[in-house]
């Protein structure tokens, strides 16, 4: 066999490794398509801290009040790019920090546009169900200690009436769960969104 038939076997071995490798390769379960999903996902601590934020002195007092130094990976992952105010949509575990992860940016809205209680509804909340509108009615108010926006809460089940005159007096952010949402929506007047 001379050099260059030598030459040309060795390149088809190596193609047929090659091909075997990859053939292998497609055995193996695939990565998850989105690898920052994933990073996203976890639950460890970002190196950065809040400190680090353009946010206002009453939100960063507040977040001092609740004894948090350092962001969450969604929240160090959303926060910036929602303060600039960009688009997010974002998906982490349970118990990863998502409430702050979109509440800080919108308590900041409202304040750098110096929302007032005259200006109506600025921020609409919408969770799936009573409990998480609950949870979330509650972060909001430890993040809005410092601020003067007000905060309001309509879920199923709540009476009705009292809400609608809260919502009369004007409420800056509100939680809500979608049914008494949409009722609030058609049937209470005073309801005036400015988005
Ligand atoms: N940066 C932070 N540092 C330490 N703890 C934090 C931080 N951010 C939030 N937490 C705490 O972590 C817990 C979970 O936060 P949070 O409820 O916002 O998670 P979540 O992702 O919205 O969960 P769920 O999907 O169940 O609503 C809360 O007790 C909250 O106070």
């Amino acid at each position: 066999m001379g050099a260059i038939d030598t030459l040309a076997k060795g390149a088809m071995d190596s193609s047929k490794k090659k091909r075997k490798r990859n053939r292998d390769k497609s055995k193996t379960p695939k990565p998850p398509k989105n690898e920052e999903e994933v990073q996203v996902d976890d639950l460890k601590h970002d190196a950065r801290s809040f400190e680090a934020l353009p946010i206002s002195k009453p939100s960063m007092d507040a977040i001092k009040d609740m004894k948090f130094e350092y962001m969450t990976q969604i929240q160090a992952r959303s926060i910036p790019p929602l303060l600039e105010g960009k688009d997010v949509l974002g998906a982490a575990r349970t118990g990863s920090g998502k409430t702050l992860a979109f509440l800080v940016p919108a308590v900041e809205l409202l304040f750098n546009i110096r929302f007032t209680p005259r200006n109506g509804t600025g921020v609409i909340v919408i969770c799936p169900t009573r409990e998480l509108a609950i949870q979330t009615h509650a972060v909001a108010k430890d993040l809005l200690k410092y601020h003067s926006q007000t905060l309001g809460l309509v879920i199923g089940g709540a009476a009705r009436r009292g809400e609608a005159e809260r919502i009369a007096k004007g409420v800056n952010l509100l939680v809500a769960t979608p049914g008494r949402l949409l009722d609030h929506l058609q049937n209470t007047r005073a309801l005036c969104i400015k988005i």
